[in-house]
Parts: structure tokens; sequence; C-alpha cells
């Protein structure tokens, strides 16, 4: 990175154990959310799965377990060792916090693994995206702040006179997820595990999608478009594209996104003036999400070449082409007539895991490969041929998952809407399940490719910690046998 460098004096040695201990947990959690979606995925095509051991491994307990693990507990991993590693390396100063860094480690999974319990066992706000009951929830709290002091007093402190590009985008994820959080999970407890949420009705669906919306926006957008303006221009050696583009877009999207939570509610009883106005922001959000997709992959110009020989760099890139395009079909799907189509289908869940596999899972992996080498000192990863057997993987589980997807969610709202001249409907919904069966099959296919070569991962990392002889001399920051 081009820093100025304000004050002077050697840079001290980085505080890389949290980053290595959320690196490892990444992988892990990755496999565990991962395996419950492949889990869901197969209960929804073969229903007979829901007949083991229940009330525990029922598809709606399942179900939340799985979108946690891999929101909160892979993607929150792969956030804390990427900003933690990325404020260090551009602020030129470990981090700062003392006690408050391995809090923050211990404490998250002290709250993921509380989820895996209560969640089966059917303690639930009922709140999407924010299941968790009171006590846990005021553990996130804390935990929250201890990364909030963490990272900005990293920043306070640091030895650059100005303040990178990448920083922007986890500071302004940190300081939204907080007021998110704490103002989605205010609640009267009646009990160690139950409570009311403080809001009713409309209001509360409204505080609800703001909450949902805006951790889409800043937990799995505006931080991982952090995560591309460091690891990008690393991986490809080359500056980013444009730094005015990246500041025009930093306040664009936050300034757009958070108007746009209504599309979540098209059609209900909140105030159509708040639903169109999210239509209209919503539809505006296609300018921003696309200047920050430009600016990732034109940072390429000149290195194309490169993603012939570098696997990594072609998780990175793909993951903004799935970015593209899933910030092309939220904007479409905002449109009230389009969501009269798509809504309460599997369009939607298609739309979700273009974003979440496609540009969630996949970036986040090529910025771990990036990581793995650096943070133990070696050359490269054990095998780049297992690297590109996981892209290939990756994509084509993706591609399975969205198609298989599309196909259903514009088949089941094409069948709930088809009138007989009577005024009577032409199907009924088990007809609608029963079209959806091949789909869900694919979806599970594809899911479990994309499970597989989390495993590949998984065995690549081990043998790149365990084996010394592939150790690194001097800096490796830009793996070198991967940028040869
Ligand atoms: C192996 C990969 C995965 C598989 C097989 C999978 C499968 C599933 C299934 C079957 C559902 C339930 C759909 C329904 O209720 O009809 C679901 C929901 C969901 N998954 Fe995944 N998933 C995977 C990876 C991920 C990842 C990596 C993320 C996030 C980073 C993610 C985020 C979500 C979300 C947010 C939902 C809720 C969607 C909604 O309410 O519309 N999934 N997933
Ligand atoms: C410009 C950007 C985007 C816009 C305007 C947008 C818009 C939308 C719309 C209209 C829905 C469907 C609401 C419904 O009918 O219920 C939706 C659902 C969703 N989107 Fe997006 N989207 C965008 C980008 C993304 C990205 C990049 C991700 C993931 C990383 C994502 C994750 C989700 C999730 C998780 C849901 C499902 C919520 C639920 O019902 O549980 N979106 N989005
Ligand atoms: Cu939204």
């Amino acid at each position: 990175m081009t820093t100025t460098v304000a004050k002077t004096g050697p840079v001290p040695d980085y505080d890389y154990k949290v980053v290595r201990q959320f690196t490892i947990m990444s992988v892990v959690w990755g496999i565990f959310g991962m395996g419950m979606g492949v889990l869901i995925a197969a209960q929804l095509a073969w229903p007979e799965l829901n007949n083991f051991w229940q009330p525990f491994s029922h598809f709606g307990r399942l179900r939340p377990l799985h979108t946690n693990a891999v929101i909160f507990a892979f993607g929150g991993s792969v956030l804390f060792a990427t900003s933690y590693y990325v404020v260090q390396r551009t602020c030129q100063t470990p981090l700062w916090g003392g006690w408050l860094v391995p809090f923050t480690f211990w404490g998250w999974q002290v709250v993921i693994i509380a989820a895996a319990i209560t969640l089966p066992m059917g303690y639930t706000s009922t709140k999407e995206y924010a299941e968790l009951e009171w006590p846990i929830d005021i553990l996130i709290a804390f935990i929250w702040i201890a990364y909030a002091l963490v990272f900005f007093g990293t920043i306070a402190k640091r030895r650059t006179s100005h303040i990178y590009v990448a920083n922007w985008f986890f500071g302004a994820y940190i300081i939204t997820i907080a007021a998110l959080h704490i103002v989605n999970s205010l609640a009267v407890p009646v009990s160690a595990f139950k409570s009311y949420s403080l809001f009713a009705g409309t209001t509360d669906a409204m505080i609800q999608w703001w909450y949902g919306h805006n951790a889409v926006g800043f937990f799995l957008t505006a931080a991982f478009l952090g995560i591309m303006y460091y690891f990008v221009p690393k991986q490809a050696n080359r500056p980013i594209y444009s730094y005015q583009l990246s500041i025009v877009h930093f306040w664009a999207l936050i300034s757009i996104y958070v108007w746009a939570g209504g599309h979540h509610l098209h059609y209900s009883a909140l105030p159509d003036w708040t639903q169109s106005l999210a239509m209209v922001m919503s539809v505006i959000l296609l300018a921003p999400s696309w200047g920050g997709m430009i600016n990732g992959i034109m940072t390429l110009s000149g290195a194309w070449h490169k993603l012939r020989t570098d696997p990594t760099l072609r998780f990175l890139v793909v993951s903004l082409s799935f970015y593209g395009m899933s910030t092309f079909e939220g904007p479409m799907m905002s449109i009230k007539t389009v969501n009269a189509l798509s809504h309460n289908t599997d369009w939607t869940v298609g739309h979700v895991h273009s974003g979440a596999l496609g540009w969630v899972a996949m970036i986040s992996i090529g910025a771990l490969y990036h990581l793995v080498p650096v943070l133990w000192k070696r050359r490269e990863m054990y095998s780049v041929k297992l690297i590109n057997a996981h892209f290939w993987l990756a994509t084509v589980g993706t591609v399975l998952y969205i198609a298989a997807m599309w196909v259903n969610g514009i088949t089941q709202g094409l069948m709930w809407r088809a009138f007989n001249a009577d005024g009577t409907l032409t199907y009924s919904f088990v007809e609608s399940v029963m079209a959806s069966h091949p789909g869900y099959i694919v979806r599970w296919i594809g899911g479990s490719f994309f499970l597989f070569g989390m495993f590949l991962m998984a065995y690549n990392v081990f043998r790149t910690i365990t084996e010394k002889e592939n150790a690194a001399r001097g800096d490796n920051t830009v793996p070198m046998a991967q940028t040869a």
C-alpha cells in the first residue's frame, strides 16, 4: 500500500496471533455453516430427512443455525481476521487494546457455540438474522464495543498520515452493525431465554428490515468491500484503479443503502410512500454498487494475464462479477411489479446465494488463500493446484445453485398467479412444490460442490501450516509462485 509515513522509526511486529486464530476458525465455521446449508438443502429435497432426532434437527430449527453460522461465524471470523490484519498493516502499528483483542476472539467463539446450542433447542427471538435470545445479544454488544475500541484505537495511533480506504469500509461496518444490533434487539425479557420485542406490528417489521437489509449492506457488503480494497491490489500487485472513485463509491453506498430496507416489505401494511421510497433508493443503489465493482475489476488493468496462473486472484475477481450480478438483480427485484412475482419464491433464495456464495464466500476464500502463507511465514500455499480445483468447485457449485433457484422461483411465481377463466386458481400450492423438486436436487448438488471445495481448502491450509520446508525468507506479503 502506498501510505505516507508520518512518524519515523522501525515498524514494530504486528499482532498476528488473533489474525491466525480467526483465520483458522473461518475455515472451521465455513465448513460447519455450509455443511448445515447442504443438510437443510437435502431436507427440502427429501423431506423424510426431517424424521430424525426431533424436534432438534428439524428444518425450521436448522435453517437459522445455517444462516447464523455462515453469516456471523464464517463471515464474522473472516471479517475479524482481515480487518485486524489490514488495519495494522495500513496504519503501520500493532493492534491497540491489550486484553480486549483476545476477548473479541474468545467472546465471538462463545457466541457461536451458544447459537449452535440454543437454536436447535428452539430458543429464538423470531427476528430473521437476529434470532439469538437476549443474554447472547448482550454478550454480542460487549464484544462489538470491544471490537470498535480495538479497531479505532489502532487507527488513532497510526504511523501514517492518511487512513487507507479499506479502513473506512471496515469502520463504517463496525459502527453501523453496533447501531443495528442494539436497536433491533431491544426487548423485554420474561425469562432466561424468552423475550418480547420492544416494538410492535408494522413498526417492528420496519425495524426488523432496517436491521436485516443494512446487515446485508454493511456486514455482507461494505465490510467485504474493505477486503476488496486491500486484497485485490495486493494479490494483483497493482495500485487501486481510482482513488477518487473509491471515495465517491464509499459515501454514495453508505448514504443510499440505509433508505432501501422497505423493499423487503412491499405490498405489506407499511405506508405506500415508504415502499416507493425504498424502491427508488434501491434502483439508485445500482450505481455505487457497480462503481465499487468496476474499481475492483479495473485494478487488474495490465495484470489480466495473472488470472491464468493465479487461482487466488481468480477467486477475488470472480467474486466481484457475482457482486455485480447480485447488485443488478437486487434493484430489479425491488421494483414493485417484479417483486410481485419474485417475493416468497426461490428467486429470493437464489439472489441471496449469488451474493452469499458468489460474492461473500468467494472473496473470503481468496483473501484467506492470500493470508495463510503470510501469517505462517510460508512462501506460498502447499498446493496451488488444489486452490485451482477449489476455484472450479466453488464456481460451478454457485452457478448450479443460482440457476436452479431462478428456474424454481419463476416457476413458483407464475404458477401461484395463474388463474382459470372462471377466476379459480389453475394450480394448487402442492403442485408448485412438486414442480420445484428437481431444482432442489440441483441446488443440493451445487451446495455439495461448494462444500467439497471447502474441505480441499482445509486440507491445503493444514499442510501449509504444518510443513515447514516451504518457509519464506523476508517479506512474503505477495505470495511468490502465485504471482510469478
Ligand atoms: C454450501 C453452501 C450453501 C448451501 C447448500 C445453502 C443452502 C441454503 C438453504 C437450503 C437455505 C434455505 C432456503 C429456504 O428456506 O428455502 C438457505 C438459506 C440462506 N442461506 Fe444458505 N447455503 C449455503 C451457503 C450460504 C452462505 C455461504 C451464506 C452467507 C454468507 C448463506 C446465507 C443464507 C441466507 C442469508 C439464507 C436465508 C435466505 C432467505 O431468507 O431468503 N448460505 N441456504
Ligand atoms: C444493490 C444491491 C441490492 C439490492 C437493491 C437488493 C434487493 C433485494 C430485494 C428486493 C430482496 C427481496 C425482498 C423480498 O422480496 O423479500 C432482497 C433479498 C435479500 N438480499 Fe438483496 N439486494 C442487493 C444486494 C444483495 C447482496 C450483495 C446480498 C448478499 C451479499 C444480498 C442479500 C440478500 C438477502 C440475505 C435477502 C433475503 C432477505 C430475506 O428475505 O431473508 N442482497 N434483496
Ligand atoms: Cu434489502
